[in-house]
């Protein structure tokens, strides 16, 4: 029967079946790795597999076949610079948890994301959260990035977790998607969890009980069904995902507000940094294009490696 994946811990997993069956499963045999990438994990949060209950043990599940994923996201893998940990596969979109105090998520750390997202072709919803604490100059800010971002095309909210403003909004964007929820330590994403899914508390359903060895899978994804319908796919503890696979005169691409002009520069190959007759810096110059955004895009060029073909 098939099942979605909703939890890994490493060797085991929990799946979950249509009906809502859930049980702890492991991998028959060795499979062969999707072909496309080169990961450490064969199956990650969100995959559809195919499942055979164990005879004698109603709680237990053979994994038999993965299926083809819609997209997936990646981080690093800790186990060597060129292999990728799939983090989570199969979602509709993401939400990035921002906070412009108490910490303060730097527009670099949103455009990466925002450019990952893209290239994985994820609609992102960015969620300003700790509005209870904002003040005239916080507020000025959020205005400022919320004209950037929507005029980008991407959705942007603010809430406050803590005194539960906006949680509805929040709700509504959830709702029947499957959404991958990011964000720096300390943003709110817990106090968040715990308002869309009350009861839950995130903390003690964190530790595992079955595995005996839980305490410290926290930084594992792991995905719940949301009360009003949809799933939500928590991804504790992995601060950034990676930009791979990305070549540098891709990355403009992936800056959405910079696509428009990509055919006009003078070189089909412009990476817009030096090059004349660059029409993405003529748009930064008229003011079209946010100079922040593009300092963001320059930082980023420079942190890809050029690959060898
Ligand atoms: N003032 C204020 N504080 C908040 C709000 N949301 C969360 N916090 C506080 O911010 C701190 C971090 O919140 P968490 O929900 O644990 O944040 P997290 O993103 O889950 O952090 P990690 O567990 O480290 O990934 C806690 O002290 C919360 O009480 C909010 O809307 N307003
Ligand atoms: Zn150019």
């Amino acid at each position: 029967m098939q099942a979605t994946i909703y939890k890994s811990t490493g060797s085991w997993y929990v799946v979950k079946t249509a009906t809502g069956e859930t049980f702890q499963a492991r991998m028959k045999g060795i499979f062969k790795k999707n072909e496309d990438i080169t990961s450490t994990n064969p199956v990650a949060v969100g995959d559809l597999v195919e499942i055979e209950p164990e005879e004698g043990d109603a709680a237990n599940a053979m994994i038999t076949a993965i299926g083809d994923r819609r997209n997936y996201i990646v981080r690093s893998s800790p186990h060597g610079r060129n292999k990728k940990h799939i983090v989570a596969a199969n979602m509709d979109q993401a939400v990035l948890i921002c906070t412009l105090k108490e910490p303060r998520t730097s527009q670099g750390f949103i455009d990466r994301f925002l450019v990952t997202a893209a290239a994985y072709h994820i609609p992102v919803i960015l969620i300003f959260n700790k509005k209870d604490i904002y003040r005239e100059k916080e507020m000025e800010k959020y205005e400022e990035l919320e004209e950037l971002y929507t005029g980008i095309g991407y959705q942007v909210m603010l809430i406050s977790a803590k005194e539960e403003d906006g949680i509805e909004e929040v709700k509504a964007v959830l709702k029947d998607k499957t959404t991958l929820m990011s964000g720096h330590s300390g943003v709110g994403k817990s106090s968040l969890i715990n308002d869309l899914m009350p009861g839950l508390d995130l903390r003690t359903t964190a530790v595992s009980g079955w595995s005996g060895k839980g305490l410290h899978t926290t930084t594992s994804a792991e995905m719940y069904d949301l009360p009003g319908g949809g799933r939500l796919i928590d991804t504790p503890g992995v601060r950034e995902f990676g930009i791979v696979d990305i070549a540098k005169t891709e990355l403009s691409h992936y800056f959405l507000e910079m696509q428009p002009y990509l055919d006009e520069c003078q070189f089909n190959n412009c990476m817009h940094i030096n090059e004349p007759g660059c029409a993405v810096k003529a748009a930064v110059e008229a003011g079209d294009i946010s100079i922040d955004r593009y300092v963001s895009y320059a930082t980023i060029l420079e942190t890809i490696e050029e690959k060898e073909y």
